[in-house]
């Protein structure tokens, strides 16, 4: 079952549980408008290339849409399309004010030299400019991309409709960035593992493995680590390395942003990248791509607790495997939305014209994802379901509300 069948069946049965209409469900599924562009560029080599953008605008009865714009070789239709319907439960199940969207181009950034990038991402701005804006669809990173890719998405649309810093999030804090943003999924992830080991364990005295270092696991594992978690196995998309005593993660990082790889890590001895899901840990912290929990290692998951820093990576089947084993999973939707609330956050200083110290903007986030946690944990117990389906019917809940709310009328 791919991502977006996944994500619609997650849909159906928390309408189900919501006793919502069979004509309401239709209008909450379909996305609101598929955008889907040419991009052409020329290579630095003077070769013409050709890549395909697109932007899925799924809803937008609670606000603006929002969402990242990710540069992968699987970006493709269904799964945009399932990232942007995840988006709009996310932002309702956060309690921030949007709907949801997604955007992808189906390309290998590492094999795009920097001039190149930056091209492709001006194209792609000239071609969906007049469908994304500041009170409509507020694109921000995703996998691939990062600040300097939202820093030229703004400065390509302000040429169209004057300077707009609120158009993006995400971006580099001297063009209107927040401060805290860039850490702010990776953050969000710590907050929300320290709210689910306080419900049910022994707070950070836990062993955890974190799949992807890039903006999320990166931080996710910094912060964990400061906390007092031992991290004893992390992966790339290089491979994966292991340590029972736990690994240095600041000494990590900093061979990582001095060019080193993970295999020639001295901390750290160098482990099967297969294995590193089902490496023996407390709790498991996917961070990269979706789907990689599935019916082929599902079995074999030792953890006790999956925190979903990745949209999707645990699909139908895998969940359905899980289950029965008593593994507890925190759904993408709830323990990866620190970045879409400080997106929030960041658009609302961009609207305001003023700067909030970082202080600020990890306290705010702090009291975003306890409210949440605690506003799924009431769903669960309502609703006798487990987290995914209580942060399914918690998102859900809230749309179909504000739909109704806005009435039917032509
Ligand atoms: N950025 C954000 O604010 C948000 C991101 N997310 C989700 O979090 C996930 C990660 O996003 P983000 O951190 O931004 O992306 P990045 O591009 O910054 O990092 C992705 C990481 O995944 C690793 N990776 C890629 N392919 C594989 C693979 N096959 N096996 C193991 N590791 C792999 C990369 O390895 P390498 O370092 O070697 O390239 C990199 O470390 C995505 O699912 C994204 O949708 C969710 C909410 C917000
Ligand atoms: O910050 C945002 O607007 C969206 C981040 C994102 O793409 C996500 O949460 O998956």
């Amino acid at each position: 079952m791919n991502a977006l069948a996944a994500t619609s069946r997650n849909f159906r049965q928390a309408a189900r549980l919501l006793g919502l209409d069979s004509k309401l469900q239709k209008s909450l599924l379909i996305p609101l408008r598929e955008i889907k562009v040419e991009c052409t560029i020329p290579k630095d080599d003077g070769t013409l290339a050709t890549f395909v953008g697109f932007r899925v605008q799924h809803d937008n009865s609670r606000g603006p849409m929002k969402g990242g714009i990710r540069y992968h070789p699987e970006v493709d239709p269904d799964e945009v399309n399932a990232l942007a319907q995840l988006m709009t439960w996310k932002t309702a199940v956060a309690a921030v004010p949007y709907g949801g969207a997604k955007g992808g181009i189906g390309c290998t950034p590492g094999e795009l030299s920097r001039s190149e990038l930056e091209r492709l991402t001006r194209v792609f701005t000239q071609k969906i400019h007049d469908l994304i804006g500041i009170n409509t669809d507020v694109p921000a990173p995703d996998m691939g991309t990062n600040a300097q890719t939202m820093a030229w998405i703004l400065d390509e649309y302000s040429k169209f409709h004057g300077h707009s810093p609120a158009v993006v999030t995400g971006k580099p804090i001297d063009l209107g960035g927040s401060l805290g943003r860039d850490a702010a999924t990776g953050r969000g992830v710590m907050y929300a593992t320290e709210a689910l080991l306080t419900e049910y364990s022994d707070h950070f005295r836990i062993n955890l493995v974190i799949q992807g270092l890039g903006n999320v696991g990166s931080w996710a594992a910094k912060l964990i680590h400061q906390k007092g978690g031992k991290i004893v196995a992390v992966g790339d998309v290089t491979g994966a390395i292991r340590n029972k005593s736990g690994i240095d993660i600041p000494a990590l990082l900093k061979h990582r942003s001095e060019g080193g790889s993970l295999e020639d890590f001295y901390g750290a001895e160098v482990m099967d990248a297969a294995e590193l899901l089902v490496h023996e840990c407390d709790v498991l912290v996917p961070c990269a791509l979706g789907g990689v929990l599935n019916r082929e290692n599902a079995a074999e998951v030792k953890a006790r607790f999956i925190i979903e820093g990745a949209n999707h990576p645990t699909d139908t089947e895998a969940d359905e495997i899980l289950a029965k084993k008593g593994v507890i999973v925190l759904p993408d939707i709830y323990a990866n939305s620190g970045g879409v609330v400080v997106s929030y956050f960041e658009w609302v200083q961009n609207i305001q014209g003023f700067m909030w110290d970082e202080e600020k903007v990890n306290r705010e986030l702090q009291k975003y994802m306890k409210n949440a946690f605690q506003n799924i944990k009431d769903m669960c117990k309502s609703q006798n379901c487990n987290l995914r389906m209580g942060a399914f019917t918690l998102g859900v809940n809230r749309v179909a509300k504000a739909t109704l709310l806005r009435g039917w009328e032509a």
